[in-house]
């Protein structure tokens, strides 16, 4: 059985009634009674190492209405360079920028969407910073099914916008940022005229736990002692953490991983209430960064993540622009692993945090890298030096000895 449950009073929702928020206000979750899941761990190995590895932990009934595009499954790559670098014992990056649109939405979106399909939805929409727009574009296009897309103008990464638009979806752009956008779509959602595949809507979420689920999995059911996260409209450290409990109450797994949220400083709510020890955050009006991913005021799921980051005696800070570019270029020059600002901004947090002595060197740490560097190639472009020019031949060979 599986059914929708209000964080805050408890109040339950069947799964397919759609609602986004309970009559309290509070945010939904998505709740299973695992004495009537028949799983175990053998189970899983066998199948292909995806999202839908883990189908009876996911609140799809049908597998006939799954719409995938052969998401997850991304590599955990130990970070031996790194390491040396940081003087740090185990360091690992979870790469989402692997997934089929580049980025960890699509775990999101192909339950998410799948959702849709079962509920038999035509019309799908969200706001977006970029990467939703482009994974909910291409997961709807496969559904046959529309999308509309909100974004801020002039603050999506070029490759997230060519995304959306040759998937197909109705895109448009608004005068005002990200948060604004979410109201936007969020009346129209009430109003019964799309379907909202924003982190707000908790089927999506189920898909996104599925990062904590293949951690576990990939370590041989050992935990790290730290997970590293990007935090923006703050889904993805909540649903993480949910996956992890998950399996922690399955007994898969005997240990929980400290949740630790990385913000941007022109954008941190969450690092604020964190350091107050609060669970309310005070929206920002103007959030700025270069990390335009989360470039975020108002994180709907700020409630969730703070909840995920005090459960797990974890952590919330924040880094400025320049350690963003720096961490992304250190990523890219020692492991080869390029991915966009937003993404660098868990190395970015790990090095800060190791400075100040909140975490320990000799961690088992996991950072995650929400999103492939290709996405946002003006950032990357900018932060670096220029090209070289040479007119001759002697001129290349000079180059090469110096
Ligand atoms: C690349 C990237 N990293 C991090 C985030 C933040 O994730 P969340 O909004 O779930 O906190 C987003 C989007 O929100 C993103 O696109
Ligand atoms: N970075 C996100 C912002 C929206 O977050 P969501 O998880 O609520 O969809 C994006 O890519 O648009």
């Amino acid at each position: 059985m599986i059914y929708q449950r209000c964080i805050e009073c408890g109040k339950t929702y069947e799964d397919d009634e759609i609602v986004y928020r309970c009559e309290c206000n509070g945010l939904l979750e998505i709740v299973y009674d695992f004495d009537k899941i028949e799983v175990d761990k053998e189970k899983f190995k066998n199948r292909v190492f995806s999202v839908w590895r883990y189908f009876e932990l996911l609140p799809i009934k049908n597998r006939e209405k799954i719409i995938s595009l052969k998401e997850g499954g991304t590599p955990l790559y130990r970070c031996r360079n790194l390491e040396e670098e940081l003087g740090v014992k185990e360091l690992y990056v979870k790469n989402e920028g692997a997934n089929p649109t580049g980025s960890f939405k699509d775990r999101g979106m192909t339950v998410g969407v799948s959702k849709a399909n079962e509920l038999n939805i035509k019309v799908v929409g969200c706001a977006s910073t970029g990467n939703t727009s482009a994974s909910l574009a291409a997961y709807s296009a496969r559904a046959k099914m529309k999308c509309l897309v909100l974004l801020p103008k002039g603050k999506v990464a070029l490759g997230k916008l060519a995304q959306a638009m040759i998937y197909g979806a109705k895109v448009v752009e608004i005068d005002g940022n990200f948060d604004k956008a979410l109201d936007m779509v969020n009346e129209l959602a009430k109003e019964g005229l799309i379907y909202l595949l924003n982190s707000i809507n908790p089927f999506r979420l189920e898909g996104q736990k599925t990062i904590g689920y293949e951690i576990a999995d990939e370590l041989n059911w050992e935990v790290p002692d730290r997970v590293i996260v990007p935090v923006g409209n703050a889904g993805n450290i909540s649903a993480i953490w949910k996956g992890f409990k998950e399996f922690y109450e399955l007994g898969f797994i005997n240990e929980l991983p400290k949740m630790t949220g990385i913000q941007a400083e022109g954008a941190k709510p969450i690092v604020e209430a964190f350091k107050k020890g609060k669970r309310e955050i005070e929206p920002y009006e103007n959030p700025e960064t270069i990390a335009t991913a989360i470039r975020i005021g108002k994180p709907v799921n700020a409630k969730k993540a703070l909840n995920a980051i005090y459960e797990s005696n974890g952590y919330a800070e924040s880094v400025s622009d320049e350690e963003i570019i720096k961490a992304q270029k250190l990523l890219a020059r020692k492991e080869g692993i390029f991915v966009e600002p937003a993404s660098a901004s868990s190395i970015a947090g790990l090095i800060k945090l190791l400075d100040e002595g909140v975490i320990d060197r000799s961690e088992r740490i996991v950072c995650i890298t929400t999103g492939h560097g290709l996405k946002d190639p003006d950032a990357a472009i900018r932060a670096c030096e220029e090209t070289i020019k040479v007119k001759s031949l002697d001129e290349l060979k000079k180059l090469l000895s110096s």
